[in-house]
């Protein structure tokens, strides 16, 4: 396929979009208006061709950050969140002003790490989203950058995002930034080339990434692209394009679009996608032997059983996400705990148990 041409569009019926700070924001910091409203009349172009858009949006701290000056002895937490809980106000109003001009209602749904951490707020959240597209609100959501302080704080936007289609089995993702894509070198450097495609078995990109954010972003190309690729391994198709060109959406829509395109892999089950995000809140440890080892890592359907298990770390509850450990101690995968550990240490190395983490509660991954 030549360089600059996209692969088909396997007809995006869910598009989770995110868009980042530096996208809405001039030079000088101020709110772009313009690019807002550029960007909402995109979106709603795709609404009208009957797509699901959910939006990711950063921008709080930047509209705080130009609407209110703080005293100077604030410190650097409480600047973040001062400025994030004013300018959240002033994001939400200029969307609710723009689609509504287009006659599209939007609502906003501000979250922390904690509400992918268990299960059950993982649902309500996820049918609150799916309530929302089915009665056609474009749901507009942000970090709540009030109460997410240090643990509680995703790594940036793009990782919510990257959550957020796993946990509406979105097609596609796009992640709107002020560059085309990944460039392989520095994108102010004319002579670096635009990588068009990534495939499943993706070379090594993080040596063309500076690790520099762009002036008001958080995370940085690298976390982009390793939230990229986690969402196309999750069968997610992700495009990382450049958001304050006029017709980005449009163009994606088109198939003209020349950015970053992450190929997807086979679509898993949607537990499989909650587990495969949920390695930062994962409580206790499984170590597993080479038998169970070998199992888990061959192509045949398998749980987890007692008799596989050498030992247990930590502390878990049923319903609790663990890693699970060879007997070196290399990670090669995450599942949801069927029993807690007291119950697990009591079966180690017993035949004829229940499994520990069933099949379909399961997600193999050697990486990390
Ligand atoms: N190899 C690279 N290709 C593209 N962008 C890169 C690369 N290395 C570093 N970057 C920087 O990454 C920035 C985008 O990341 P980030 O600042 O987190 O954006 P956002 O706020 O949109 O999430 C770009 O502005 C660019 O300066
Ligand atoms: N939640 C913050 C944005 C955090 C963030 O990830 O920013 P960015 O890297 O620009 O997507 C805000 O609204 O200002």
């Amino acid at each position: 396929m030549p360089a600059n041409l996209l692969p088909m569009i396997r007809k995006p019926q869910t598009l989770v979009i995110k868009i980042g700070s530096n996208v809405l924001t001039l030079d000088d910091g101020s709110p772009d208006m313009e690019r807002m409203r550029n960007l909402v009349d995109q979106m709603a172009f795709l609404l009208e061709k009957g797509l699901r858009v959910v939006l990711v949006t950063s921008g709080a701290v930047a509209f705080g950050r130009k609407s209110q000056s703080l005293a100077t002895k604030t410190d650097a937490v409480s600047r973040k969140q001062v400025w994030a809980a004013i300018g959240q106000i002033a994001l939400i109003r200029a969307y609710q002003e723009l689609f509504a001009q287009k006659g599209h209602p939007i609502a906003q749904l501000m979250v922390t790490k904690e509400d992918f951490r268990d299960r059950t707020h993982y649902l309500n959240m996820k049918n609150c989203l799916d309530g929302l597209l089915k009665n056609q609100v474009v749901p507009v959501i942000n970090e709540n950058d009030a109460v997410a302080v240090t643990e509680l704080m995703f790594t940036d936007n793009d990782e919510l995002a990257g959550l957020v289609a796993a946990m509406i089995d979105a097609d596609s993702l796009i992640l709107l930034t002020n560059v085309d894509g990944i460039y392989k070198g520095h994108p102010s450097d004319p002579e670096s080339e635009l990588i068009t495609h990534v495939g499943q078995k993706m070379p090594d990109l993080s040596q063309y990434i500076a690790t520099q954010t762009s002036a008001f972003g958080r995370g940085g190309m690298l976390t982009k692209m390793s939230m990229a690729k986690k969402s196309a391994d999750l069968g997610i198709e992700v495009w990382i394009a450049n958001g304050k060109k006029d017709a980005v959406l449009i163009d994606f829509f088109r198939q003209e679009l020349r950015c970053t395109y992450f190929e997807p892999g086979k679509s898993k089950h949607n537990h499989k996608k909650w587990i495969a995000h949920s390695d930062t809140y994962s409580k206790g440890e499984v170590v597993i032997n080479e038998g169970a080892k070998r199992a888990l890592l061959s192509d045949k359907i398998t749980s987890l059983l007692p008799i596989g298990i050498q030992s247990i770390n930590g502390d878990f509850l049923k319903g609790d996400i663990v890693r699970i450990l060879d007997s070196e101690g290399k990670r090669i995968g995450l599942g949801k705990a069927e029993y807690g550990a007291e119950t697990a240490r009591d079966k180690i190395g017993l035949s004829g148990q229940r499994p520990l983490i069933h099949y379909d509660y399961l997600y193999i991954s050697e990486s990390n």
